[in-house]
């Protein structure tokens, strides 16, 4: 997957654009809703012979923009994120800096500038999007303007129990502790991935007990004591985790893995979070875990 960057217009201009099929959107956590838009462009890309591309914004527009809510942790951090498309096939990524300059753009230069200058022959997302200064752009004036230029194909509400699927969605559950919930929004576990910084023999069972750090853009459950997995080398060891302070950065998680003698300190892994055992973390966590049966 070829990766571009792009700060402003300037340098918009010195990308080298090919025809194109455009997914386009922030997609944070790629759930199953965004999931339907990459793979719509993947299969029109292949139809039309023409690069699979995905666009997508950094950082988060609402650290822009004034909100109310501000979205300062993702569920997928930029370097998780670019890893899931590139396993999605895409072909080429575009990361545009969302700045001030940027969302003060409006809509018809966004798609003069942005949409038509990159040569999209096919613009892909879902029927919320919006685009341009104050959000003004949506989906069927992007149909009216790309005439001529691009195709625009438009995904319906994807939803789980009569609910839009949604990234806001996915953050609620995991302020509630609720992570047992999210397969049915992300099509997988919420995972993070995560640095061992110790990992050694120490409760009474025998027990590895590891510490680990985690990147602090992600989004974290709410602290509590977790099952999880750790998947290290295509392999997925069981396990307690306990997330205490949330504002500790970096976050340290400590837990026990159950037989696992082959992870060594600085190896990253990747953490699942499979259901919560707590709703609130415990100071002598270790203690919890050699009478738990993982
Ligand atoms: C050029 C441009 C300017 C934008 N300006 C604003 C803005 O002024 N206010 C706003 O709330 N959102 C603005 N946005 C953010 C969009 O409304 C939207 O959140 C973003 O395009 C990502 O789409 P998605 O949230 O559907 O993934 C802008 C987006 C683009 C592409
Ligand atoms: N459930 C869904 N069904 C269809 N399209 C969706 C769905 N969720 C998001 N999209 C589309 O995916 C793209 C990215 O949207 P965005 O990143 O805003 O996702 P979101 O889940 O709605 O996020 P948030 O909850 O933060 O608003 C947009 O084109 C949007 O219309």
């Amino acid at each position: 997957m070829e990766v571009v960057y792009i700060n402003n217009s300037k340098v918009l201009a010195e990308c080298k654009p090919e025809p194109c099929v455009m997914a386009v959107g922030f997609f944070d956590g790629v759930h199953l809703g965004h999931k339907k838009i990459i793979e719509k462009a993947k299969e029109i890309a292949q139809v039309k012979k023409l690069t699979f591309a995905v666009m997508t914004f950094f950082p988060h527009p609402s650290q822009v923009i004034e909100t109310d809510r501000k979205v300062i942790s993702y569920l997928s951090p930029l370097p998780s994120k670019m890893e899931i498309f590139s396993q999605l096939g895409v072909e080429k990524l575009y990361i545009v800096k969302f700045d001030k300059n940027f969302s003060e753009l409006s809509d018809q230069d966004f798609v003069n500038q942005y949409l038509k200058g990159l040569m999209c022959k096919h613009v892909v997302a879902g029927f919320d999007f919006t685009y341009g200064f104050k959000g003004k752009g949506n989906m069927e004036k992007l149909k009216n303007v790309g005439t001529g230029f691009f195709d625009v194909t438009t995904i319906p509400k994807i939803q789980y129990k009569q609910e839009k699927i949604s990234s806001s969605m996915i953050r609620k559950l995991l302020e509630s502790g609720l992570v047992s919930e999210i397969p049915h929004y992300l099509g997988d576990y919420y995972r993070v991935s995560c640095l061992v910084k110790s990992m050694e023999r120490g409760d009474a069972d025998n027990n590895f007990i590891f510490k680990a750090q985690i990147d602090q853009d992600y989004f974290l459950p709410k602290p509590g004591i977790y099952k999880i997995q750790i998947k290290f080398n295509e392999t997925f060891y069981n396990g307690l985790c306990n997330i205490t302070n949330k504002t500790l950065k970096p976050y340290l998680f400590d837990g026990v893995i159950d037989g696992l003698d082959r992870i060594a300190e600085k190896n990253n892994v990747q953490l699942r979070f499979i259901e919560q055992l707590l709703d609130q973390p415990v100071a002598a966590a270790y203690d919890l875990f050699s009478r738990t049966v993982i």
